[in-house]
């Protein structure tokens, strides 16, 4: 569900703590240690779920006419429960227990599962050999749950129409926090059969309900990725013990629907792997005795054309405009010539000067307050020079720094050792602000990795990045992760582990040409203006500009005949031109 943004601005949410599995595997450790039993945490798992199911449920169901809430359907619901053989489909079999209780008509399905035991045997149930996903079988089976096994259906059997049985809502409980590899043949079918038949479900009146246990099945949980993009489609993830960092980066938002949280466990000391960004800080009003010089003065390096190419003047234009739509007080852009007519015609407030005129490019950096260097900057050899000479000087002359694009790629080619500029940027990067950019290509080859490699732990990635360059980083992409330096730490500051962050606003609109050159101009816009505190200025408030600024275009713009009308229109055809209106828009709605 999609919140306006101008209302989720103002609220105050706070950073949700994001986990990876271990982690969760840990808490519950640590609970049991205290002597609290496993099987009756599942049980309190299942039973808390199974109230959210049916109020989730007859939610949907009703409707509200003349302002009266009234029951589409009053025949008890059906509800099929997919269950795997872990502790997931334990809490499924329990699920199915408690709806079957509450009068639903139940039926499971069992994936993986060999021998069901069909006995009512409570004899051995105290035992510790005895799974607590077997023990929660048993109890579904003794309450005389009807249950079938996937592998013996028609759709496995016979290749032939999927007869599952057609339900109002379904439960998956194949996988939860234990899936870490890709599916093997069966759970692929299963998770094929499972979408199918929901979506044979909806009819044009009715749209069967998913809900995902904990996870949806298929994503794993302390990543983020979906493999074959094979994963249930959820409507509703009911989240156990803690947030799990897979549902809010890379295929997560894909899969996982609305999340609620089921906390069961009060209190953890465990550091979360990332924090859940959903709020930028809230600015200071500017001065009004102040001037143009209080605001700062970017330089946006970038725009280039290359052997009479079409070149990339644009991606100058979009960096220098989103700039100075954040408050910049002042701006230059280096760029190729050729686009010098075009840059002052869309803003006429930029100074210009020629990209390759090294001598008055490096007076400019003396002058700059913050260096933007390698939006549409060119990857020749002649390109390559250039950046090296004026990230040189940047650094010589003290500039906060912001790197994107092909500067990133210049930056990859260059040998890792104390001597090159990548050993001076890491050094340097102790002291003053350097911000780097990448999407997951440009990650890949700064770390001489696969693209694959990267996605498949986009965490791992962003770290490394860290590590090897230095500095404070971005990696881009659905749920764009944040690493920021800490200049000059004290040694408490050094030992501790930096929070990555993870971007929860912003959308799929935006995955177009020119957003990044965008986000690199907000970054330096906001680094450019010293009347804002450090947390207002940092690459995470960039960030959530960009996407807030993103979500401000999907979902409102006045309707050019009633202002009092919103319209709502949608993420497909979102450009990087229209974010600096946008990006002015946020800057107000934020500034307190
Ligand atoms: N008492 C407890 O420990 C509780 C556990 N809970 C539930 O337990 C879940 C975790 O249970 P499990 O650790 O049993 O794991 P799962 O039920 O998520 O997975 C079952 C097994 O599948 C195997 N597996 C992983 N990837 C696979 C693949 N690609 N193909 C085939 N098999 C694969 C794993 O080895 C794992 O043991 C949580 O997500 C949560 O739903 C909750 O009931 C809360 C209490
Ligand atoms: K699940």
């Amino acid at each position: 569900m999609h919140i306006p943004p101008s209302s989720r601005l103002l609220q105050n949410t706070k950073p949700v703590a994001l986990y990876s599995s271990q982690q969760v595997y840990a808490m519950e450790q640590e609970w049991f240690a205290q002597g609290y039993d496993s099987f009756a945490l599942m049980q309190q798992a299942a039973w808390q779920m199974t109230q959210h199911i049916i109020n989730i449920y007859y939610q949907k169901q009703s409707c509200i006419a003349n302002g009266v809430a009234c029951r589409h359907d009053d025949r008890q619901p059906r509800v099929s429960i997919w269950v795997g053989s872990g502790n997931n489909g334990g809490d499924g079999w329990l699920i199915a227990h408690y709806l079957q209780q509450a009068g639903w008509q139940v039926q499971v399905i069992t994936v993986g599962i060999e021998n069901i035991e069909n006995s009512n045997a409570f004899a051995d149930m105290d035992s510790a050999v005895v799974s607590d996903a077997i023990k929660a079988q048993r109890m579904a089976v003794a309450a005389y749950c009807s249950y079938q096994r996937f592998e013996d259906s028609e759709f496995v059997l016979h290749n032939q129409e999927n007869r599952l049985m057609q339900a109002d809502v379904y439960v998956d409980a194949l996988f939860g926090i234990g899936l870490d590899r890709a599916l093997t043949s069966i759970y692929k079918q299963a998770i094929q059969s499972f979408n199918q038949v929901v979506k044979s479900s909806h009819t044009l009146s009715k749209h069967a309900l998913v809900i995902a246990v904990d996870i949806p099945s298929g994503l794993v949980a302390s990543t983020g990725q979906v493999f074959e993009q094979v994963a249930i489609q959820a409507d509703v993830t009911l989240c156990l013990i803690a947030r799990k960092f897979g549902l809010h980066t890379k295929d997560g938002m894909d899969y996982a629907g609305e999340v609620l949280d089921i906390p069961l466990i009060p209190y953890t000391k465990i550091k979360p792997v990332a924090l859940l960004l959903n709020r930028a800080h809230g600015l200071s009003v500017r001065r009004q005795n102040s001037y143009k010089g209080s605001y700062g003065h970017v330089l946006i390096i970038g725009g280039n054309r290359i052997d009479g190419s079409q070149g990339m003047g644009g991606a100058a234009i979009l960096a220098s405009a989103s700039a100075m739509a954040t408050g910049a007080g002042k701006m230059t852009v280096a760029c190729h010539q050729a686009f010098h007519g075009a840059l002052l015609t869309s803003l006429p407030d930029a100074m210009t000067i020629d990209l390759h005129d090294q001598k008055g490019v490096k007076h400019l950096i003396k002058e700059a307050s913050v260096i933007a260097i390698g939006m549409g900057f060119g990857r020749d050899e002649t390109a390559k020079v250039l950046f090296i000479d004026y990230m040189q000087a940047a650094m010589t002359e003290g500039k906060s720094i912001v790197i994107d694009a092909d500067g990133l790629y210049h930056l990859a080619s260059l040998q890792i050792d104390k001597h090159s500029v990548v050993g001076q940027l890491r050094e340097y990067s102790t002291k003053h602000k350097v911000c780097l950019t990448p999407h997951s290509g440009e990650a890949a080859r700064l770390l001489d990795k696969s693209v694959a490699e990267v996605e498949m732990d986009r965490l791992a990635a962003i770290k490394q990045c860290a590590d090897i360059y230095g500095g404070s980083w971005v990696l881009k992409g659905a749920g764009s992760l944040i690493l920021e330096q800490v200049l000059e730490p004290t040694l408490e500051q050094e030992l501790e582990e930096r929070h990555v962050y993870v971007c929860g606003v912003g959308n799929a609109g935006m995955a177009t040409a020119g957003m990044g050159d965008v986000l690199s101009g907000v970054t330096a816009g906001l680094l450019a203006q010293q009347d804002l505190a450090d947390d207002q200025r940092s690459l995470r408030q960039a960030v959530l500009i960009h996407g807030l600024a993103g979500d401000v275009l999907v979902h409102q713009q006045s309707c050019p005949s009633n202002k009092n009308v919103s319209l709502f229109i949608g993420e497909r055809g979102l450009q990087a031109q229209d974010m600096p209106a946008a990006i002015r828009h946020v800057m107000h709605l934020i500034t307190i």
